[in-house]
C-alpha cells in the first residue's frame, strides 16, 4: 500500500466499504429503527457461522471517501449503523465525528476484539470465544448480544455477563442456521433467567438486508 492511501486509512478518511444499505435494524435494542447500515469489510475473528464471511478480506472491498458515504447517508436516514466485517479494526473518529456534524445518531455492531474508537451513541458488543473483547469495550457496551449455537454458548454468556458493564442490556440470540434446535432452549433459559431478553434476526424474517 503506498504511504498516502496508509495515512488516510490510518486516519479514517478512507475506509474499505463492503456496502452500504438504507433498512429497519433488526437485532438488539434499536430492533425496528430505520437505519442506514455502513459494513467495512476486514475481520480476523473467523466466527465458523458468521453470516457475512465475504466481509472477512479486506483488500476485496474498495478504500472509499468517508465524506462521500456521509453525504448519501445523511441525505435519508437519522440513525446510522456501523458494522462489518470488525468495524473497530479502523480508525472511527473521523467517521462518527462527521456522522454526528451532520446530526445522525451512531451506532455499532461490534466483536470488541480491537480498542474503541469514535463517539458512539450506542454500542452492541457481541462477544466472540475466538477473540475475546478488550476492557474498554466491555465498559463502553450498551448491550450484550451473545450469539447461541450451542448450549456451552449459555456458560459463554454468563462468564460475559460477569465482565460487562452493569448498565448493559443482556441479550441472547439464536446463531441463525440453529434456530430451531435453540429457539426452544433459548426461550426456556430466559424464562428462568429473566435478566436476559431475547434477540432476534428480526430481517431475516422479513427477507430485508
Ligand atoms: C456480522 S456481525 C458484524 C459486526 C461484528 N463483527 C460482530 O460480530 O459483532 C453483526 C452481528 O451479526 C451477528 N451474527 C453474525 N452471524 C450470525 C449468525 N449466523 N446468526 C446470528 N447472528 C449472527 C454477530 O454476532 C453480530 O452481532
Ligand atoms: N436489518 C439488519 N439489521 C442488522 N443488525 C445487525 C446487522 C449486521 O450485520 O451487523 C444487520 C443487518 O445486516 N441487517
Ligand atoms: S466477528 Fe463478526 S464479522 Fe467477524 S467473523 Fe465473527 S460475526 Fe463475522
Ligand atoms: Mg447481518
Amino acid at each position: 500500500m503506498e504511504a498516502e492511501t496508509k495515512k488516510a486509512l490510518d486516519a479514517g478518511i478512507n475506509l474499505p466499504l463492503m456496502e452500504e444499505f438504507y433498512t429497519i435494524q433488526g437485532e438488539g435494542y434499536y430492533s425496528g429503527h430505520a437505519a442506514y447500515f455502513i459494513r467495512l469489510g476486514g475481520c480476523d475473528v473467523g466466527c465458523h457461522w458468521c453470516d457475512v464471511k465475504e466481509s472477512w478480506n479486506a483488500t476485496l472491498h474498495p478504500l472509499t471517501k468517508v465524506e462521500d458515504i456521509i453525504e448519501r447517508a445523511s441525505k435519508i436516514a437519522k440513525l446510522a449503523v456501523i458494522t462489518g466485517g470488525e468495524p473497530l479494526m479502523y480508525n472511527l473518529d473521523y467517521l462518527t465525528a462527521e456522522l454526528k456534524r451532520k446530526g445522525m445518531q451512531t451506532n455499532i455492531e461490534t466483536s470488541g476484539a480491537y480498542e474503541l474508537s469514535g463517539d458512539f451513541d450506542w454500542i452492541c458488543l457481541s462477544p466472540k470465544k475466538a477473540k475475546l473483547p478488550v476492557q474498554s469495550v466491555y465498559d463502553a457496551a450498551n448491550e450484550l448480544k451473545v450469539i447461541i449455537y450451542n448450549k456451552h454458548d449459555f456458560i459463554f454468556a454468563e462468564e460475559q455477563a460477569a465482565k460487562v458493564n452493569k448498565n448493559a442490556l443482556l441479550l441472547l440470540q439464536t446463531e441463525w442456521g440453529k434456530r430451531t434446535e435453540m429457539m426452544p432452549l433459548i426461550i426456556e433459559y430466559v424464562k428462568q433467567n429473566p435478566k436476559w431478553k431475547i434477540s432476534l434476526q428480526t430481517h431475516k424474517f422479513l427477507d430485508i438486508p
